[in-house]
């Protein structure tokens, strides 16, 4: 049976200059839109910089069921409807990758300029996600966070924990439904379709997005779409590598995105 279709609002913040060109930031899940503030003082000196906060996650009220990445998709299309934004750049973390690839496939004309990190067009076995989903809805958060550190960074990281608290705060069902959704994605065999300008970034050292299998896939199957790879990086890699991901980011958009086409 498939979820019925559910608006969802995202809860949003918005900075940088009120008539600058809009860039949505996405974050990953079990992150909160906090995972994006290494990036946001580069960022909101240019551009206005619009993050939200998946269902259940940094505060946001979580979901009374699973969810798709499409569902996900259409509240950023909702949320850019709202704010009278036509046509917005978009960059995401690993789900919020996924949310932006979904959403550049779903309305082509709203997504100026693409930046896909450490995500992938399918996100390994479905059984996982659903099993995890299970996890968390019948034991909370604490499994999944207490592993973590180990998933998100290289063992040379030293401020994991700040990250891993934003997984502790958040909401068992929100999580459990992003889980659902991350089970169902698989844009593989549409990625033909995106004609915004993308970049796609990973984390060399990512265990579970890895270059290999998930990036090059995004990169192959985007037309013109260009990989970078940040060295000595893991999968949160715009927290572990900042300057070199927000470096690759501010290039991309002042290339593609300056809102001359608003
Ligand atoms: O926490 C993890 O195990 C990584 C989850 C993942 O790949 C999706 C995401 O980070 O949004």
């Amino acid at each position: 049976m498939t979820a019925p279709h559910r608006p969802w609002k995202p809860r949003h913040r918005l900075d940088g200059p009120e008539d600058a060109p809009v860039v949505v930031l996405g974050p990953s899940l079990g992150t909160s839109m906090d995972l994006w503030l290494p990036q946001l003082p580069a960022l909101a000196r240019s551009w206005r910089v619009l993050r939200y906060d998946l269902p259940g996650h940094g505060g946001a009220p979580a979901p009374d069921g699973p969810l798709t990445v499409e569902e996900l998709a259409g509240g950023i299309t909702d949320l850019l409807d709202g704010l009278g934004v036509e046509r917005a750049a978009y960059a995401g973390v690993s789900l919020g990758g996924a949310v932006g690839t979904a959403l550049a496939l779903a309305a082509p004309h709203r997504v100026a300029s693409l930046v896909l990190v450490c995500t992938s067009p399918r996100f390994g076995d479905p059984a996982a996600w659903r099993d995890r989903a299970a996890l968390v809805r019948r034991e909370g958060v604490g499994p999944v966070a207490g592993s973590a550190a180990g998933r998100w960074f290289t063992p040379a990281f030293e401020d994991a924990e700040a990250y891993v608290a934003m997984l502790r705060a958040t909401d068992p069902e929100g999580y459990a439904a992003c889980c659902d959704a991350l089970a169902g994605f698989d844009a593989t065999a549409r990625l033909g379709g995106i004609s915004a300008p993308t970049l796609v970034i990973a984390g060399e050292r990512d265990v579970p997005t890895p270059p290999r299998g998930h990036a090059d896939r995004l990169a192959a199957g985007i037309p013109d779409a260009r990989l970078a790879v940040v060295e000595g990086a893991g999968h949160l890699a715009n927290a572990e590598r900042p300057d070199a991901v927000t470096r690759e980011i501010t290039a991309h958009l002042d290339r593609t995105w300056r809102g001359h086409d608003r």
